[in-house]
């Protein structure tokens, strides 16, 4: 079935340089990579591997030195940066969520903002900012209440519905959890693995955290210094790595075999 679903998220030969000279980093190099509508991929590698130049790349807020990328349709060109213009063809979900909502914002007005940037007419769109409160398992008295006034999990739902109130085609959930608590961590990822189902999105998924990663990933992609290690079903690449790298960061993660969620319990 997925075979034959068509590609959302084309990448091929992505050159990535920032500065210039002997202070150059070459942060993607020929990156190659596709997604067909409906899968995850999930990111990972260790810092400075490349993983969120990607993603700025994807969204448009870097540009890229030479290759291809077509996004939901949209055929990014290499040289500066330039914002994709459609909403709907990719949104973030952003790491932080104590920096990523605005505290002067009721999460209503943070939600109605998504949904009509222009307009932001809070009142207008309360039925679809209440649907969306309660799609991210918040009751609909949230709506008036300020960042503060929430827990870290719940502020991350409250992004996870601004990013989604538009349906977007693809997503890209850069390192969501590792702001949370392990318990809430698990919550999160259950509440975006059903929402992708429901709405048929298309994720790429970024994370340091490779139990995380085996939970809401169709396929994984490992970097190493801008360079993709492998890439594959995610099943297969975790239970029979090809990469050297690959084997490496296995057996760095916490109390394998099972990938935990929650390592702490997993380590007796
Ligand atoms: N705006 C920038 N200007 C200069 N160098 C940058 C910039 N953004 C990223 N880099 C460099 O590009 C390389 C890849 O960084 P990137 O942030 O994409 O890695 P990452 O895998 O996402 O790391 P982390 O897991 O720590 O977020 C790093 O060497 C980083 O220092």
């Amino acid at each position: 079935m997925k075979q034959q679903s068509p590609l959302q998220l084309f990448v091929e030969d992505l050159d990535v340089t920032f500065g210039s000279g002997s202070t150059a980093t070459h942060a993607l190099k020929k990156l190659s990579l596709s997604l067909h509508h409906g899968e995850s991929l999930g990111l990972v590698g260790e810092s400075g591997s490349g993983k969120s130049t990607l993603a700025k790349v994807l969204t448009g807020i870097y540009g890229f030195d030479s290759g291809r990328a077509v996004v939901a349709g949209h055929e990014l060109t290499p040289g500066r940066r330039k914002p994709l213009k459609d909403r709907r063809a990719l949104q973030m979900i952003p790491q932080d969520p104590y920096s990523s909502l605005s505290p002067r914002r009721t999460a209503g007005q943070t939600i109605a903002e998504a949904l009509d940037p222009k307009g932001a007419d809070t009142k207008k769109h309360r039925a679809t900012v209440i649907e969306w409160l309660e799609r991210v398992e918040l009751p609909p008295e949230s709506a008036d209440k300020y960042p503060y006034e929430f827990s870290g999990g719940q502020r991350q739902r409250i992004a996870i519905a601004r990013a989604l109130c538009i349906n977007p085609k693809i997503i890209i959930a850069d390192e969501i959890t590792s702001a949370l608590d392990l318990s809430v961590q698990a919550e999160v990822l259950d509440l975006l693995g059903q929402l992708r189902r429901e709405l048929e999105l298309t994720m790429i998924f970024i994370s340091h955290n490779l139990a995380v990663v085996r939970h809401v990933s169709d396929r994984v992609a490992v970097l190493f210094h801008g360079e993709l290690m492998e890439e594959g079903d995610a099943e297969a690449v975790f239970r029979n790595p090809q990469a050297e790298y690959t084997r490496q960061l296995l057996n760095s993660v916490p109390g394998r075999p099972g990938f935990n969620l929650r390592p702490d319990r997993a380590a007796a």
